[in-house]
């Protein structure tokens, strides 16, 4: 995606924002964040805390630890920490053009753009592909990665 114009005729940069858990991070991760990146001229994360996990196990890592490490990969341009209350405000505050689902992420996309409407907010959501594993016992799910240090360290 390409600079748009603004009321006054500046080049804003667009923003695309990507989101998960990123617990123990992984090539699949990596993927999803690169996908992201590549619709827009910046890539925002939000990193869920661990209250609004609540489909799976707790997460491992701190909120901070994984948003520091989020950060730290080249797609990114910058990771924030979630709201514990109401997900829409970081959104409200960072703006972007485009939210990329992952693609198994729950989130319903026409529920997600009716909800972004309702507050206001002119913002596209589109959907990530899965990563295809490379070889052979390429582990691109924290669950899993989780479930071989039990069998093998537990
Ligand atoms: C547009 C959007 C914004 C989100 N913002 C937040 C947030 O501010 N705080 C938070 O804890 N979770 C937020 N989430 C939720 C989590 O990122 C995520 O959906 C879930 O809690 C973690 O599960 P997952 O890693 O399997 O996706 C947001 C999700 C979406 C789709
Ligand atoms: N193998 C993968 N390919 C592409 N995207 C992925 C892959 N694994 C995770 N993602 C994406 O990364 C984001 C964060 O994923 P999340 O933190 O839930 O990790 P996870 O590895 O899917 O966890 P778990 O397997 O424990 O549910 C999600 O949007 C998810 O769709």
């Amino acid at each position: 995606m390409s600079g748009g114009d603004d009321a006054t005729g500046a080049d804003e940069p667009t923003r695309a924002v990507a989101q998960g858990t990123f617990d123990l991070v992984h090539p699949g991760h990596v993927h999803y964040l690169r996908e992201a990146a590549a619709m827009a001229d910046e890539l925002h994360v939000i990193v869920a805390r661990s209250a609004n996990v609540s489909h799976k196990a707790d997460p491992v890592l701190a909120a901070r630890q994984r948003r520091d490490v989020v950060e730290s990969i080249d797609a990114v341009d910058e990771a924030h920490l979630g709201n514990e209350s109401d997900i829409f405000v970081p959104i409200e505050r960072i703006d972007p053009d485009v939210i990329v689902l992952g693609y198994d992420q729950h989130h319903d996309e026409a529920a997600l753009s009716d909800a972004l409407a309702d507050r206001g907010l002119d913002c596209e959501v589109d959907r990530a592909g899965p990563r295809e594993p490379k070889y052979d016992d390429e582990l691109l799910s924290t669950g899993r990665i989780i479930d071989r240090i039990l069998e093998r360290r537990g």
